[in-house]
């Protein structure tokens, strides 16, 4: 089986790459924890299961599902936040063409995006874009009671019932949801929407392998089946009885944990294609409210090179040195272009004239490596043969994988997120909702 791999030795001038090898017992304890569900928040390790659990049957039902959807619709509204949103959006972004939105002889839908954010603009410009165009909507909430998608999803009901009338509305808008509970499982029952379930057992956050990631994914027209496959065997990789220096997920748990321990409070994951930008937006989540509690873990930045070389690179360069950088390194490009040669050669690029613009960006994260190092920034990197459904598959459980054992081994639950909470107390506080009149009353006085 080809597989990503990852590469330490880079962190070796920071922390003792010995002393890694020392953290083997207590990391594969924290995994083993993980599989006999004796640890913090062992209700919810589904997550662990979904790449096998899932049958060849279920992904059928949720490719017609899609193909459903992708012959009625021009555009897909899917509708969701954090975990109900960024491992479709991730898988999406790094597998579509860079100018998706701008392609006309389409086979699939556009995908957009809703009810992650409350702008009001944004969704002004949604509605008025989606008043001529044939569309559907595939609305996300585990929990069905999030603010943001359930405003936004308010909206493009109201939008499909006027073109369409409530009849036409049903088949038009997919539910993925808890199976009995919350506001949007009451609803999509009673209105007669297709749903999905979110078992009880996964967290949004571990979620993208569920019907949550797997409906958008297979609805811009990509194989869910190649990246369950992928996921699948990056589970046989970090299997109990794989040694600790062979699977991936325990050494990235362990060299994070260290170079945490040694001062190292931010790490930033780095992408040399832009197409990555969100499968960082959805690490972040995964890394940020799993580990980001009790007063500790390491804060999760991302930044794309080489654009943010030219903004961010002098901070990482000089910047106080509390960082390290975890490299998602591409190893093949899916397409070639070459620098052409100039006769005039103004530019003096003339001396890379005929190499591919992958030579260039691979020289490009090799310079930046060893001069990030040189700097004091600690580098750990994580290998990708090619960006397919396939080895997305394997990245994605990787670094699920690696967020669990990573949680046990800081010492936190990694699967609940209770400081997400205090911002929406006072939100509803101010908003006034019916319930919260004491907190309503109590934030007024810190105003
Ligand atoms: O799927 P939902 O219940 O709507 O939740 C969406 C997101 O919002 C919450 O506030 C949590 O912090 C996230 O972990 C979750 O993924």
């Amino acid at each position: 089986m080809q597989k990503i791999s990852i590469d330490i030795q880079k962190t070796g001038g920071f922390i003792s790459l010995d002393e890694v090898k020392k953290q083997a017992g207590n990391v594969l304890a924290c995994q083993q924890k993980l599989h006999d569900k004796s640890g913090a928040g062992n209700d919810f390790l589904g997550w662990m299961e979904l790449p096998e659990a899932i049958t060849s049957e279920e992904l059928k039902t949720i490719k017609a599902t899609a193909d459903r959807l992708s012959e009625q619709s021009d555009v897909v509204v899917v509708t969701g936040i954090g975990g109900s949103y960024l491992g479709a959006r991730a898988v999406i972004d790094a597998l579509s063409n860079s100018f998706d939105f701008l392609m006309a002889d389409r086979k699939r839908p556009v995908v957009l995006y809703a009810g992650q954010n409350i702008g009001e603009d944004y969704s002004h410009e949604l509605l008025e874009l989606l008043k001529d165009k044939s569309f559907s909507v595939v609305v996300i909430s585990k929990s069905g009671t999030t603010t943001e998608p359930a405003i936004a999803f308010r909206l493009l009901k109201e939008l499909l019932e006027k073109k369409h009338g409530a009849n036409e509305v049903k088949n038009r808008i997919v539910a993925i949801t808890d199976e009995s509970k919350g506001a949007l499982r009451t609803l999509a029952d009673r209105e007669g929407y297709q749903t999905y379930v979110i078992p009880d057992d996964v967290g949004g956050r571990f979620s993208v392998l569920t019907p949550v990631g797997l409906l958008p994914i297979a609805v811009a027209g990509f194989d869910i089946e190649k990246l369950v496959e992928g996921a699948r065997d990056m589970v046989k990789a970090t299997a109990p009885d794989v040694s600790f220096e062979d699977n991936p997920a325990a050494v990235y748990a362990a060299a994070r944990n260290l170079l945490y321990q040694s001062g190292k409070k931010t790490e930033i994951l780095v992408n040399y294609h832009p197409k990555l930008h969100f499968l960082a937006e959805w690490w972040k989540q995964l890394y940020g409210e799993s580990e980001g509690k009790e007063n500790k873990g390491i804060f999760p930045a991302a930044v794309d090179f080489t654009t943010d070389l030219h903004s961010m690179g002098q901070w990482i360069q000089e910047g106080e040195r509390t960082i390290f950088e975890t490299v998602i390194s591409v190893e093949n490009s899916n397409h070639t272009v070459k620098v052409p040669s100039d006769k005039d050669d103004l530019d003096s690029l003339n001396y890379i004239a005929g190499k591919r613009v992958d030579e260039v960006n691979k020289m490009a994260e090799l310079g930046t490596l060893v001069a990030h190092v040189d700097g004091g920034v600690p580098n750990i990197r994580i290998s990708v043969p090619q960006l397919n459904e396939y080895f997305l598959g394997q990245l994605i459980f990787f670094f699920e994988k690696a967020c669990g054992i990573s949680g046990y081994v800081l010492g936190v639950n990694p699967f609940d997120q209770p400081g997400v909470e205090a911002y929406k107390k006072n939100m509803f506080a101010l908003l006034g909702k019916p319930g919260f009149e004491k907190e309503t009353e109590e934030i007024r006085k810190k105003l």
